[in-house]
């Protein structure tokens, strides 16, 4: 087993004790599976404390089903910082039999094993994977995955919880409605403890991540109404993957804005999903999103009835509070406008709430950059909980700016 050569610094974070240490893991032997240490008051510290430095010299095996995609890449470029994760496996479809190098050349001094077929994977040694493949092929890959593994699935296949929504809105009967049961919705900041214990993790949407951030505390905390929510959102062409087709060439995007779904987009029943259990009631929203010609990046401007009596002082007073201590969801200081340019590469989400000239109603704002914490930063966040290391392992970059 690796070990840390000195402890620094013992903090609580979230119930987690974090080890700061100076030097980086020297050896990088492969542990299996542990789970994360909680602080008890009764446990003695001086066992967590070695428990824990235990745990943070472990290394676990990673599979990345569909490393060939944009999602599958930026994964690869998160853990290219991670002490704990090491890639060792990793799947492609029509690229299949290449190096990653030659699919992606900004990956190519990355010590990195080549493409397979799903079909041909050996997933024995590994603890635990990434699935950055389309949805509806997914339910099947994981289906046919070992019950040992601990699963960050990244598509829309197991986001929703009732059968005939998913077929409704995916135009095919979900295949896998036995592991749909024992998925936990990763929305990191909102389901952290179940997320913690989970084994099958259903990564959220991105335009429903930028949404849910600000409007689910404000729900719960009885702020805002549930009635008239407009959200118009707005994403970089990433968001389509690296498979798109024609709508999505530099000649259709480029000097303009492109408004599509209109009127029916699948994250509509995943946003009203999470509303609906946040205020225990059925929500439903009006929902319209629009290509950008930005590579990456997504905002959601979300229109909303506050309750009688609330302000937007009491809007923004609770988003600081219920937000005070997570280190990648910022609400900005008062007045300040949330930007995509400055969430470029990062796993934060910035927003911020303003009043409406129409009384009574508030405009909120929230940014992300759709492949990091619409995807693969918030899938790295589950797995490091899932792990039992911490949460922020791997998820130090700052925005590229400008
Ligand atoms: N892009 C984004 O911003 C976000 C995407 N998501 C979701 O994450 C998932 C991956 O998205 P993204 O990376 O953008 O997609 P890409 O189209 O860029 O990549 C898809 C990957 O899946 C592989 N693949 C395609 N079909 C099959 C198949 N039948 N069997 C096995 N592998 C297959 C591809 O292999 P090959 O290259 O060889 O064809 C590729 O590696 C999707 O479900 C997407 O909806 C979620 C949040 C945000
Ligand atoms: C720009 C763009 O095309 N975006 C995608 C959503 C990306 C995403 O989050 O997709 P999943 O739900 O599959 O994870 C879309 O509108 O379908």
């Amino acid at each position: 087993m690796g070990s840390f050569s000195s402890l620094n610094s013992i903090s609580i974070d979230r119930g987690c004790i974090l080890v700061k240490c100076q030097d980086a893991i020297k050896n990088s032997n492969v542990k299996r599976l542990s789970t994360r240490a909680s602080v008890t008051t009764s446990t003695p510290q001086s066992l967590r404390l070695e428990e824990l430095n235990a745990r943070k010299s472990e290394k676990f095996q990673i599979g990345v089903l569909g490393a060939s995609g944009y999602t599958g890449s930026e994964i690869i470029r998160l853990l290219a910082a991670h002490p704990n994760f090491k890639i060792t496996l990793m799947t492609a479809d029509r690229k299949a039999g290449q190096s990653i190098g030659s699919v992606f050349p900004h990956l190519v001094k990355q010590d990195l094993p080549d493409l397979i077929a799903v079909k041909d994977a050996d997933f024995s040694n590994v603890d635990a994977v990434f699935c950055c493949l389309p949805h509806g092929t997914t339910q099947e890959i994981i289906k046919g995955l070992p019950s040992s593994l601990k699963i960050v699935d990244l598509s829309a296949d197991f986001r929703l919880r009732d059968a005939d929504e998913y077929e409704e809105w995916y135009g095919q009967p979900h295949k896998a409605l036995e592991l749909q049961k024992e998925t936990v919705y990763g929305l990191t900041e909102i389901s952290r403890s179940e997320i913690q214990n989970a084994r099958l993790i259903a990564n959220p949407g991105c335009y429903p991540t930028s949404v849910q951030l600000p409007l689910i505390p404000l729900i719960k905390a009885n702020l805002i109404g549930v009635k008239n929510i407009i959200i118009d959102s707005k994403s970089g062409v990433s968001g389509a993957g690296r498979g798109a087709k024609e709508a999505n060439l530099y000649t259709e995007i480029a000097e303009g804005i492109h408004s599509y779904g209109v009127t029916r987009h699948r994250h509509v029943p995943e946003i009203e999903q999470g509303l609906s259990e946040a205020a225990n009631s059925k929500v439903t929203v009006s929902f319209t999103p629009h290509l950008m010609p930005m590579s990456r990046g997504m905002q959601s401007t979300i229109y909303v009835e506050m309750a009688p009596g609330a302000s937007t002082e009491d809007l923004y007073e609770h988003l600081k509070s219920f937000y005070e201590k997570e280190e990648f969801v910022i609400l900005l200081k008062k007045n300040e406008i949330p930007h995509t340019r400055h969430v470029r590469g990062s796993n934060y989400c910035l927003m911020n709430v303003f009043p409406d000239r129409i009384p009574g109603r508030a405009i909120i704002i929230s940014v992300i950059d759709n492949l990091v914490k619409g995807a693969s930063g918030q899938a790295l966040q589950n797995l490091n909980l899932m792990m039992g290391i911490p949460e922020n392992t791997g998820l130090h970059s700052v925005a590229l700016f400008p």
